[in-house]
């Protein structure tokens, strides 16, 4: 039985941690507050972000990280994504050495323009091999409702991904391995940008015509970025791109697609924040994606208009206006 300590008790920690659970792991949820904690281990539930799951027996929680990772012999990761950095500054020492490390994030960490998995073995001291990105269309609330969903499990060590993929395959959870770490993160960061312009659009009124369009161009951004930074075109096509663009562009339960929803609405993004409880990680990462992709001279037109947007130099109306008012190109370019 895999003993493993997921740090980060919200949706997707708390949903993973389920699914370790199942798949017959052990797990330590960490938590910052006391009495998400404490209702965890009396009453199995983790109210304040998934009130419906009740989870298994073998997950428990502690706001104690060194008691979290006592013992652990895998580590998740499932915080915001520009908050790695200070997290894993304050209790990354405690992780046993030699242990996968799991990057549950979908960001780009901003001012460094570093992928999750930089990020952590800088801060957390630990090799690439031991790194593993999961990443792919996984709503939290779907997977905490145990209905089918896959994703992929990519480590530069194909048997580092495939003892994670052994530790998280479920009845309902299946993993796919991959060697193409960061395609998966590409992929996971921008389709949060994406989701944001699909749900600008939605909320403006518009209809499956618009949506599809950005979809598609918003995976041709991302490939190019993914083709720039050395990335298997065909991850983009998988689970960890095209899968993961569509669920998150898609579905009412994405936090950035409503996040986007609300802006087309005429909400303020300072109305929106203040509303928005849970993480939208595209509205942090449009700018990290943006300077990454100026880096290394990738056109990103869409991430572009939505980081305007965000920062308040661009109504939501413009940018379709904008979009759409770009010089005529060949498709592949
Ligand atoms: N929710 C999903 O469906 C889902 C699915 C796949 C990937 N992800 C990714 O997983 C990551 C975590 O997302 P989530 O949905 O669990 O987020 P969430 O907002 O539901 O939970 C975030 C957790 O991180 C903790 N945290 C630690 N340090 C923090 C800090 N300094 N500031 C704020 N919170 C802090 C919070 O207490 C909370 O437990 C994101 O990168 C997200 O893109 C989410
Ligand atoms: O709720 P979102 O927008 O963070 O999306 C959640 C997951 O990343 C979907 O795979």
């Amino acid at each position: 039985m895999t003993r493993t300590a997921v740090f980060g008790s919200g949706s997707w920690g708390t949903a993973f941690a389920a699914i370790l659970a199942d798949a017959g792991g052990e797990v330590v949820l960490h938590a910052r507050r006391a009495e998400v904690a404490e209702a965890i281990n009396s009453d199995h539930v983790n109210a304040a972000y998934l009130p419906e799951l009740t989870l298994p027996e073998t997950v428990s929680a502690t706001t104690d990280p060194a008691a979290a990772a006592r013992g652990a012999e895998m580590i998740v990761l499932a915080i915001p994504a520009q908050t790695v950095r200070a997290n894993l500054g304050e209790w990354g020492h405690h992780l046993p050495t030699g242990a996968p490390v799991v990057s549950l994030m979908k960001g780009i960490e901003l001012g460094t323009g570093l992928r999750m998995s930089e990020v952590i073995q800088q801060v957390a001291d630990v090799s690439r091999d031991q790194v593993v990105v999961v990443s792919g269309p996984n709503l939290s609330r779907e997977i905490a409702a145990k209905q089918p969903a896959a994703s992929v499990v990519a480590c530069s060590d194909l048997g580092t991904a495939e003892q994670v993929a052994q530790a998280c395959a479920s009845a309902y959870f299946r993993p796919y391995t991959q060697t193409d770490v960061v395609g998966a993160e590409v992929g996971g960061a921008v389709k949060n940008v994406i989701a944001l312009a699909v749900g600008m659009a939605q909320g403006l009124g518009y209809g499956d015509n618009t949506k599809a369009t950005i979809i598609t161009r918003g995976l041709a951004e991302t490939a190019r970025l993914g083709a720039a930074l050395g990335a298997d075109p065909a991850t983009l096509m998988g689970l960890a791109g095209v899968g993961d663009l569509i669920a998150t562009c898609m579905s009412p339960l994405s936090r950035n697609h409503s996040f986007g929803v609300n802006l087309g609405q005429g909400m303020s993004v300072e109305e929106v924040v203040a509303i928005t409880s849970q993480t939208a990680e595209g509205v942090k990462s449009c700018r990290s994606v943006l300077d990454l992709a100026a880096t290394h001279g990738v056109d990103m037109p869409i991430c572009a208009g939505v980081t305007a947007v965000v920062e308040n130099v661009m109504g939501v109306a413009e940018l379709g206006d904008e979009l759409m008012a770009r010089p005529h190109k060949h498709e592949r370019h």
